[in-house]
């Protein structure tokens, strides 16, 4: 798959615990996600939820997550979502990426198989935060509101 931008690509070293399922893919150049597989058959009931293996292990730089992002497609066709969603994986995170599932469906068992595209991985920089403590905060335009404190039609 050709990159757009190849010299934006950033370098992350993986390890493939099941090295019959591929690693991570870009469906399209500028795709945000990276496809990720479960290496084990799923069968998950209504309303059930599993941890499931993806068979890879990464290696982010300091100063970049990972983020588990359900796909949309399974989830408007099945009701199939991550429980944690976006799951966050850490820089020094060693172990296996897991993925959270759950079926949302309120009536249809969901089957997925070995190899199935499950979730995508999402990689960014954030920033490390220093929290400091103030007595009070600089006041803003909207304040305290939230919750719907905007409404929900066209807008004023
Ligand atoms: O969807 C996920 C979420 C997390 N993890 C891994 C990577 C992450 O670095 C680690 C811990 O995740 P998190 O901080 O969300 O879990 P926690 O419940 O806070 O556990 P911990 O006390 O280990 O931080 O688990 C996954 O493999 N998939
Ligand atoms: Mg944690």
């Amino acid at each position: 798959m050709p990159d757009l931008h190849p010299e934006h690509d950033l370098d992350i070293s993986v390890v493939r615990l099941d090295p019959d399922l591929p690693l991570p893919s870009y469906a399209h150049p500028g795709d945000a996600g990276a496809d990720l597989h479960t290496t084990v058959d799923v069968h998950l009931a209504p309303g059930e939820r599993a941890l499931v293996p993806t068979g890879l292990s990464i290696a982010l730089p300091e100063g970049y997550v990972a983020l588990v992002h359900p796909r949309s497609g399974l989830a408007a066709r099945h009701g199939l979502s991550i429980v944690n969603t976006p799951g966050t994986v850490d820089a020094g995170y060693r172990g296996e990426i897991k993925v959270l599932l759950i079926n949302h469906d309120p009536v249809e068992a969901i089957t997925l198989a070995r190899g199935d595209r499950i979730a995508q991985l999402v990689v960014q920089r954030f920033e490390r935060a220093r929290f400091v403590e103030v007595g009070v905060l600089p006041e803003s335009s909207r304040g305290a509101g939230g919750y719907g404190s905007t409404g929900t039609g066209q807008g004023s």
